[in-house]
Order: C-alpha cells, then structure tokens, then sequence
C-alpha cells in the first residue's frame, strides 16, 4: 500500500503558520467601556430606524478611506465627533473605520494586515491597533463603519462595529454572506464593480437566512457556526463599470429589485468609488447632487457613504521606500478634505429636513 506523506504532499506554497492570540483573549484584554457599548448599540439601533423608514434622518457613512495612522485618524475622528453632534437632528453619522482593503490585484492590504506600513505583515498587532481605535472613536460617542473582508477578524473587532459593508469584489462570495448573517450590526452589500446590483440584492437575500458554515469561535478553534441571518441587510450602491448610479432611476430600480425580494428597499448611496471616478473634487459633485435628490423627496435613499479624511486627495504607499507621508492624507482612494467635508455635511442635513417637510 502507497502512503502519501502529508509533509510531501500539503503546504508546498506556505513559508509559515504563526499562531495569533485568540478572539477572546483580545476583547478580554481591551474591553469596551459601557459608554463604548451603549455607543455600538446606539448606533446599530438608529442605522436600522433609517432602513426601516421608522428614523426619518439621513444615515451618512463618513471617514477615511482606509485608516492607516490611528493618530490622524482620531484626529480626524474628533472633528467629525463635534460635527455629527451639531447635526444629530438631521442626521445619523457614523465614521468609516476601515481596516481592511480589498485589492483589484496586489497593494497595501490595510492597517490590520501590514499596521508598520513596510510589508511585515505583522497582523497581531494589526488586529490589536484596529480594536484600539474602535475603542478611541467610541469613547467620543461615535459610532463606526467598516468593511469586513477576512472571516476570522470579525471575531476581534465585530462588538465594537455598528455597521459593515461586505464590498464590491466580495459581495458574490458565498463566505461573506453566511458570515453576514450572523453579524450583530446592518450590513451593507455593494454592487458588484461591473455595476450589477442583482447579486448585492443576492448578497442581501442570503444574508437575511439562517446559515451554516466553517468559522472560528471566541477561543480560535474551528467551529461549525449556525446562524439566525441577518433583518438589516440592505443594498449599496457604489456605480460599476457600466457607469454611476447614484441617480434617482437606478436608485428607485435597485429599491424596486429590492423591495421584491424581500429585503430592506431603502439602501446607501456611495458617493466614491465608481460613483465618482475615484475622484475626490467629482465625488463633492456627487454629494450635492445626491442632496439635490434627497431634498427633491426621493425616499429610496436611506444613506450617503463619503470618502473624507483631514487633507484632500491621496498620496501614494511604496511599502519599500519609508518616504514621509503627508499627515492625513489617504493612502488608498482619494478622499475629500475636512474643510470640504464640513460643508458638505450640512448640504445634507438641509436636505433630510426638507425630505421630511416633504412627506
Ligand atoms: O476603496 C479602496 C479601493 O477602491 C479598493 O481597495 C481597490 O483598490 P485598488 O483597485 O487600488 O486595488
Ligand atoms: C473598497 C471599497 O469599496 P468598494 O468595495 O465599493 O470598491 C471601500 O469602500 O473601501
């Protein structure tokens, strides 16, 4: 009888399995506060008033592209603190903090997989860095948003996170979906990058079901995870390949689509990435356009997600070549300024006042 060596046979193309501190033993170490969890809590519970219709406010999803030094990023956070504060009649904030940066081919893959920026990879203390920061941003009564990409890191950071996207090359994935059905915040499914809307109306069918999958458990074992799926799984629409759709006809097609599968009809509107060309000056454009929509009294668009961070535009991220960076600027997709973003959120409020007036 032959015997195939598992040595010979497994793990040809792997250098190395390091070992990472157990789910459990992170959030044990860097609990949230109850100002933090009522914080989390409040949040996911105004997200799901504003998709279900029962908060008339406009959800603005707002932040930097990817954050990739926490101290620009708190920075950052403060301002918006203050300005969502100012605004809170008309609109639920919630501050983008996103960790994990999904690649067209290669490039930096966000704070959590490489927080030294040099390509060490070093995602325990990425994992570390990112619970951190959802902590610091909490503690200043702001909720936040992310893109949740790898299946394990939910396990580190999901209690302290009021909203998920599952992204525009993931929303297909059958992985991302099980894992959004058992997330304890609403979920967001964007359009896929060639702009097809069905499968993010998929992604948020398969979502709303129970669920049962491979995952880990709080101590990092492999675990068979049974879920109850998802009530707040809803549609964002970012543009695609075919172009934006951000207007009120694609807007109110991809509510109907919805609507007819039984899912959330109210979705988000992404004013970046397709939407805007990847082009921080066009994506202000976008945004007053989308307020012009808004106050017109189209009722399909619960949200506006912005890219924003404190210096507009982008700069780029050679891994290899330690060059200062310029401080809060974004090094992945270009993003609004602070000054801009802090015209722009009152265009938005105005509008969601006068949506309501409307009704
Ligand atoms: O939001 C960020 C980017 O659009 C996304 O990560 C893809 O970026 P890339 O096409 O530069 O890899
Ligand atoms: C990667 C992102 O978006 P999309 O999935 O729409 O490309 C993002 O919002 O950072």
């Amino acid at each position: 009888m032959s015997v195939t060596t598992e040595a010979a046979a497994s793990d040809l193309h792997v250098s190395q399995f390091e070992s990472l501190t157990a789910p459990d033993t992170l959030c044990r170490g860097l609990p949230a506060s109850s100002m933090v969890a009522s914080v989390v809590e409040r949040g996911r519970a105004e997200i799901a008033g504003v998709l279900s219709g029962a908060d008339p406010r406009l959800l603005v999803i707002v932040g930097p592209c990817s954050v990739h030094d926490p101290d620009a990023g708190l920075d950052y956070a403060r301002r918006l603190a203050e300005l969502a504060d100012s605004l809170a009649d008309d609109l639920v904030v919630i501050m983008r903090s996103y960790f994990e940066k999904p690649r067209t081919t290669v490039g930096w893959k966000g704070l959590i997989n490489d927080p030294h920026l040099d390509g060490s990879h070093d995602i325990g203390t990425g994992l570390e860095l990112a619970r951190r920061f959802l902590l610091d941003v909490g503690e200043l009564g702001l909720p936040t948003a992310t893109e949740l990409l790898e299946p394990i890191t939910p396990q580190y950071v999901a209690d302290l996170i009021s909203w998920a996207a599952i992204g525009a090359r993931t929303t297909e994935s059958q992985i991302h979906r099980q894992l959004a059905s058992g997330l304890s915040m609403p979920v967001g499914f964007k359009n896929a990058t060639d702009g097809d809307v069905g499968l993010a109306v998929d992604g948020a069918v398969a979502a709303g079901r129970p669920q049962s999958f491979l995952g880990i458990d709080g101590n990092g074992r492999a675990a068979l995870v049974r879920t109850t799926g998802n009530p707040d799984a809803h549609v964002v629409l970012r543009g695609g390949r075919s172009g934006p759709n951000y207007g009120s006809g694609p807007v109110a097609m991809a509510a109907e689509r919805a609507a007819q599968a039984g899912v959330r009809p109210r979705v988000v509107v992404d004013a970046s990435h397709a939407n805007s060309g990847k082009d921080h000056r066009r994506q202000a454009v976008v945004v007053n356009e989308l307020a012009d929509q808004i106050g017109a009294g189209d009722d399909n668009i619960g949200g506006v997600m912005m890219e924003s961070f404190i210096v507009g535009g982008a700069q780029p991220l050679d891994v290899t070549a330690g060059r200062q960076l310029t401080y809060g600027q974004s090094v992945t997709d270009a993003c609004l300024s602070w000054e801009t973003t802090a015209e722009l959120l009152p265009r938005l409020a105005r509008a969601g006042r006068e949506r309501i007036r409307r009704r």
